[in-house]
This record gives structure tokens, sequence and C-alpha cells, in this order.
């Protein structure tokens, strides 16, 4: 069942005389219960599009177009009984679809604070460091339920902090201790029951792993889907680290300069992989089986997003690029019937594996050459 479902999003920053596109005709659809990835360099635009859910975009940041339909339910939205008001549609003060998600671009500020934390919580990137050291880890959990869950009694939202923080593997005693008293790990795992509080529907988490080392950081994504099968809660999972998302992802969104490259399963982007760029992005990053294997870098750098051009955004930095991308961005094409045709065919569903690159009907020959490391050393003697 569609959790929530992003139409053509394009959010934009307002700098001095231009724009920054930092996401771009962004669309995919997050299921009940599953774990959604988004992953590219930095700079790509996953922050941006995870801020943009729940209106915590910087002050120049708006919404330049689309929609992000939500299954949820706004507290100013019962009825009388407490029954959820779903069904109305045709009120123009409530952007409530037939099949009553609602669109959370449109949501007013105090409409969207009711979704936050109940519905939607975000684990911000460097979040270990946003615990507050004056005050008691546990009580930090307590007060996040007594403030968005004002009928809670204190003694029950400290029994349910205890036990959040328990079913993240930390002793329930330790609520009683300081953030400084725990380790980087443990701070993360406190963060994630933090966001666990309300029980909300879905959990976004903006690099959860970073600054940890390797063995901390499979712990934390074993947390996550421990988290995951418990509460059943979907995860929108950001990661720079194509590894992590190989780890913990059913689908993923593969981004480069604002843009989806590549849409689809794990084994879509892992063994079927379309897009020059997630190839690329494969080759440089240590698989969790293979640690040894030789990295690749992608030669250069991310584009700068300020009025970008019209051509497609990895040209500059991808071997395979012909005349075609320096005209304009690629559509996302459906892999799978690319491949059964031999012709170029759009995706008509985001939930079918996409690339959006105009050479997809020769994928055979674009996998052997992006495994070798000349092909991508030659991109770079070229754009220089
Ligand atoms: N307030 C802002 N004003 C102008 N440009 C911004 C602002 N915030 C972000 N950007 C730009 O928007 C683009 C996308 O940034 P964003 O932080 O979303 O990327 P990211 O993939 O999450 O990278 P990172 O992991 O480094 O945060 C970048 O080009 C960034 O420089």
């Amino acid at each position: 069942m569609t959790l929530l479902e992003v139409n053509d999003l394009s959010i934009r920053y307002a700098v001095e005389d231009a724009d920054v596109h930092a996401v771009d005709n962004a669309n995919f659809t997050v299921d009940s219960g599953e774990t959604y990835g988004l992953v590219g360099e930095s700079g790509c635009g996953k922050t941006t599009l995870a801020k943009s859910i729940l209106h915590l975009l910087d002050s120049n940041g708006y919404i330049e177009s689309g929609e992000m339909w939500f299954d949820g339910t706004l507290p100013q939205w019962e009825d009388g009984n407490g029954n959820p008001r779903k069904e109305i549609i045709d009120d123009d003060r409530y952007p409530v679809r037939a099949d009553g998600m609602t669109n959370l671009a449109e949501l007013s500020d105090s409409q969207i604070r009711d979704i936050r934390w109940r519905e939607v919580a975000l684990i911000p990137q460097s979040a270990m460091n946003a615990l507050n050291p004056v005050y008691k880890v546990g009580d930090q959990i307590v007060e996040a339920i007594l403030r968005h869950e004002p009928q809670t009694t204190k003694r029950e939202a400290d029994e349910r902090a205890r036990d959040l923080l328990e079913r993240v593997g930390i002793d329930p005693e330790r609520a009683d201790d300081y953030a400084h008293e725990f380790s980087g790990g443990m701070k993360q795992r406190a963060v994630i029951a933090m966001a666990m509080a309300c029980n909300p529907s879905l959990l976004i988490a903006d690099e959860p792993t970073t600054a940890l080392d390797v063995i901390i950081q499979d712990r934390i994504l074993e947390e996550l889907e421990q988290i995951q099968e418990e509460f059943g809660v979907s995860i929108l999972v950001i990661s720079h680290d194509i590894s992590v998302m190989a780890e913990i992802c059913d689908r993923m969104a593969v981004m480069y300069g604002g843009k989806i490259m590549e849409r689809g399963t794990r084994d879509d982007i892992f063994r079927e992989t379309a897009n020059p760029y997630t190839l690329g992005l494969k080759n440089s990053f240590p698989t969790i089986t293979q640690k040894q294997q030789q990295l690749v870098s992608i030669p250069g750098s991310p584009p700068h997003l300020r009025d970008p051009d019209p051509g497609c955004r990895f040209r500059k930095r991808c071997p395979f690029a012909v005349e075609d991308c320096e005209r304009s961005h690629p559509p996302m094409y459906d892999v799978a019937s690319v491949e059964e045709t031999g012709r170029l065919q759009e995706a008509m569903d985001d939930r079918r594996h996409g690339s959006a690159c105009y050479r997809t009907d020769e994928l055979d020959e674009i996998r052997t050459k992006a495994m070798k490391e000349e092909t991508w050393k030659e991109t770079a003697t070229q754009s220089h």
C-alpha cells in the first residue's frame, strides 16, 4: 500500500540573481512497511528532498512544483467522534484526494506541525550531536512524547521512553544518563528511539551511519531493520554510500545533480544496474562482501545547480555521453521494456525499474565498459 507518493517534485533555493535547482521533477513512491533509499553524492539534493516533506527547508528554499501525497490523518481533520475525515474531497480547504491521501506540499505550517513526529519523524544529519547535553536522555524522549501527545501522563511517557531505549538495544537504566555518557553509536540509537516516540508511520533517516565506524554502522543498520519489523514503520533512508543502501533498502532512487537517474528495487539497482552514474557509484564503494575489490572513483565533481543548462546533468562526467545528452536531460526509460524490445520506451509507472539515459538500449556494452577503470580515466582526460 502506498504511504508516500512524490510526483514531479521540483525544489529551488533563491540565491542572488538565480535559483539553485536542488531537486528537479522527482517521482517515487514509498510503500507501507518498506525501506526506500535516496542515494547519491553530496550536493545531489537528497537532504533537500527529505526536508521538503516536512516543510523544513531553509528560508530561501521553496517547492517550485509537484505533489507529495501522504496516507496520513491530520488531527484537526477528525470529526466530532474522532473519526478521520479522509472522505473530504470536495472541500477546497483540504488538499485531500479521493483515495484519502493528503498533499503535504499544500499544508499550512500548523497542519504540517501536527504531522511531524506523529506521522513523519526526521532523524537529521549529525543527529547524535542534537541530543541536549543538559537533559537526561530519557527525559528528552519523555518531553517529545508529552509535547506531541498531551493526553499522555508523565508516568506513561516515562515507561514508553524506557521501553523505546530497550528496543534499540540500550539498557533502560541508562535513561538517567546524559548524552556525554553515551558512545557515538548509543547516541545515534537514542536519537532513533526519540524519533519513534510517537509511533510515526514514516521515519526519515538522513545519513544515519555517517561518522560512525564500520562495526557501529552495521549495528545501526540492524537497529533500523529491527525497528521497521517491530513497528511496521516505513523508512526513507538517505545516504551517499551505496553499500549502505545495499544492506537495508527494498527499493531506492539514485540521485545526481537534483535528478533521479535510476530507480528500482535493490536487485534492479545492484544486479541489473542500468544508469552510467549508478555504475560509476557502484565502482567507487566497497561492497559489504568484497571489501578488497579495487575502487574506481568517478572523476570530476558534481555540477553546480544554479540555473543549470537543459542537458543531462551527468554528461560531463559520463564516459558514455553522446550528442543527445547535450540537448536535454533524458526521460526515465523502462529498463525491462527496453531490454525486451530493443527500443527506448519511457517508464509509465514509478515502480518499474527506470533509468534516465539515452543509451538504455545499449546496456550490455555500457555495463561491460563501465567495469573497466580506463573507461572512467578516459573521461577525466577528455573533460580537462
Ligand atoms: N539554503 C541553500 N541555499 C542555496 N543552495 C542550497 C541551500 N541548501 C542547499 N543548497 C544547494 O542545494 C543542492 C542540494 O543540496 P542538499 O544538501 O540537498 O544535497 P545532499 O545530496 O543532501 O548533500 P549533503 O549530503 O552534502 O547534504 C546543493 O547544490 C546545495 O549546495
